[in-house]
């Protein structure tokens, strides 16, 4: 369904990403995990056509996107959930969502397509005609993610959806990415939480400067793994 290879991408000067290659299999859910600065933010945005990759290849379903612009991207099914939410302010719940409708190539009714994530959504539902930046933090993700569910992603990618999220909120969220997950939407999942990992993603990937330090089932995050692999004294790991 997705398939990098050997992306590198800079800042100016500064390289962000070196010759990363990964892939993610139909409904797969790929983890990945690294320090402050080791790249995850630039992956995710560099697979959704935000930046543009200096070197290297990105497929969706064996179309090559690499260099596309994000609206383009978008009409690929691939939805990005970008850190920090991007909310739009001034704009009420419920035209937070309809702004999620424009990459939706499906037809059918608007009506139907909010219903379905009211249901997995019913905070949303009650507070539709809020201003959107009066929701909490926790009610704010659910829309982030509920529009981007509104375009029909095949390919969901999520940057630290729990971030600074009560426990409450968190277990909404995975609660949601799970049913996801059996319905057979693939996910990148930006994630630091092992347990969180552990409970929905196939695949992890460890990021250390920019490069994938360790790689293999969700088993790997343990401590002498991830020592070794921030450390240096392993290169990578396959399953
Ligand atoms: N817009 C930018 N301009 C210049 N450098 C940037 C920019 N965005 C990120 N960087 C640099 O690129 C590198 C990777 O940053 P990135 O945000 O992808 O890391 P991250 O793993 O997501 O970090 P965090 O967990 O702190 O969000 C860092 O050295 C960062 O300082």
């Amino acid at each position: 369904m997705l398939k990098v290879s050997n992306l590198s991408v800079s800042y100016g000067p500064i390289p962000a990403l070196r010759d990363i290659s990964l892939e993610i299999g139909e409904g797969d859910t790929l983890a990945v995990v690294g320090a402050n600065g080791a790249g995850k933010s630039t992956l995710t945005l560099a697979i959704a056509g935000a930046v543009r990759p200096a070197l290297g290849t990105i497929e969706i379903a064996g179309t090559d996107i690499t260099g596309w612009l994000p609206e383009k991207v978008a009409f690929q099914n691939i939805a990005l959930v970008p850190e920090g939410r991007h909310i739009f302010e001034g704009l009420t719940v419920e035209e937070n969502l309809l702004l999620g409708m424009t990459a939706r190539k499906e037809s059918g009714s608007t009506a139907s397509a909010f219903d379905e994530v009211y249901s997995m959504f019913p905070v949303l539902r009650e507070r539709r005609t809020s201003q959107a930046t009066r929701l909490s933090g926790g009610e704010q993700q659910q829309l982030a993610i509920a529009r981007a569910l509104l375009s029909k992603p095949r390919l969901l990618i999520l940057d630290e959806p729990s971030l600074g999220l009560a426990p409450i909120m968190v277990d909404t969220v995975y609660t949601v990415l799970k049913k996801l997950k059996e319905i057979g939407v693939a996910m990148l999942l930006v994630e630091q939480n092992p347990a969180r990992i552990g409970e929905i993603a196939d695949h992890v990937i460890v990021l250390t400067g920019g490069s994938v330090a360790l790689s293999g089932r969700p088993e790997i995050l343990e401590r002498q793994a991830l020592e070794d692999a921030y450390f240096g004294t392993l290169k990578a790991a396959t399953p």
